[in-house]
């Protein structure tokens, strides 16, 4: 056996499609969605990241407001520009790139966002609602996974899920939305001894640690989903994940690729949160 590819790629074109139906909807009343994307400073990943971001926009007909700022730019200047798009009818929802330079507190920044616009799903009390199951952002990357083994067409109902990785903005939240799923969560993570016997146990394993190689065929039941968050780099500078595929994909049913996986639909998922930051305004 080998495992079936969860083509996060496909999924993405017919999640944007459905996004697309759907602003084209709003913005026939006038409701046309807007993202507001903020770039500070030059890191290069962070900049083809927020182009990917504003592509997207293009794709699904969702106006974006790119704003690019050098590596000087203050705290104070930061927040000035997120006070005034949070006051901006027509933006409905405020992105941040990550990382920040170092001399402003992203947290802070994180929080300035309003409620209502933080379709990264970062804030505090975006957190609170993953947690509780309120409605609200989910985080993009979190959620895409989700979105992801829902695709495979099995139930987490009863099923065990680990998590390796305990990020704020992956880690923690996909335990959430995993346990909302009905699974029973395991979350370990780069100080767990012996990770192995907790992953030979799962039903489902999402590798969100950012080290390559960290779940190797040994450490997988057979017949598992096996979803790869990670982006690293190998020796020869070629992108991979966290997940040995070549070890992990004759023991697993389903598996994500790195690349055309779980990066995708971050962004995927970000069109869907602006879109229904969107919608909400609509409705009131
Ligand atoms: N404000 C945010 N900052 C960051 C986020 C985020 O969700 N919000 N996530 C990451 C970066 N990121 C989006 O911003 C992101 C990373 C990777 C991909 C992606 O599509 N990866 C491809 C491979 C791309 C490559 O060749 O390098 C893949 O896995 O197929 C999309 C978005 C940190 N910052």
């Amino acid at each position: 056996m080998t495992a079936r590819i969860i083509d996060g790629n496909a999924l993405s074109t017919q999640l944007r499609a459905e996004v697309a139906q759907r602003t084209a909807a709003l913005t026939a009343q006038g409701r046309q969605p807007g993202l507001a994307v903020i770039l500070v400073g030059d890191d290069p990943a962070s900049a083809v990241y927020v182009r990917n971001k504003v592509k997207a926009c293009e794709t699904t007909g969702i106006r974006s407001i790119l704003e690019q700022y050098p590596a000087s730019m203050s705290q104070a200047e930061l927040l000035a520009r997120i006070d005034a798009l949070n006051n901006d009818p027509t933006v409905h929802g405020i992105l941040v790139q990550m990382p920040l330079p170092k001399h402003i507190d992203a947290q802070k920044v994180i929080e300035a966002i309003s409620t209502r616009k933080d379709v990264d799903g970062y804030s505090v009390l975006s957190a609170g609602e993953t947690m509780t199951g309120l409605p609200g952002f989910r985080p993009c990357t979190p959620y895409g996974c989700m979105k992801l083994i829902e695709s495979t067409g099995e139930s987490l109902k009863g099923k065990h899920a680990v998590v390796i990785g305990r990020s704020n903005t992956v880690g923690k939240p996909m335990a959430l939305l995993l346990l909302q799923a009905n699974a029973t969560v395991t979350i370990c993570h780069s100080g767990t001894p012996d990770l192995g016997v907790y992953t030979r146990q799962a039903d489902i394993v999402v590798a969100a640690v950012g080290r390559q190689n960290t779940l190797r065929g040994d450490m997988v039941k057979r017949g598992a989903i096996v979803i790869d968050v990670g982006i690293n780099r190998n020796e020869q500078g070629k992108l991979c994940g966290d997940v040995d595929f070549e070890s992990v994909a004759p023991v697993a049913s389903w598996i994500t690729p790195v690349p055309g996986g779980v990066g995708p639909m971050t962004i995927t998922m970000l069109m869907v949160n602006t879109l229904e930051a969107a919608e909400r305004t609509t409705r009131g």
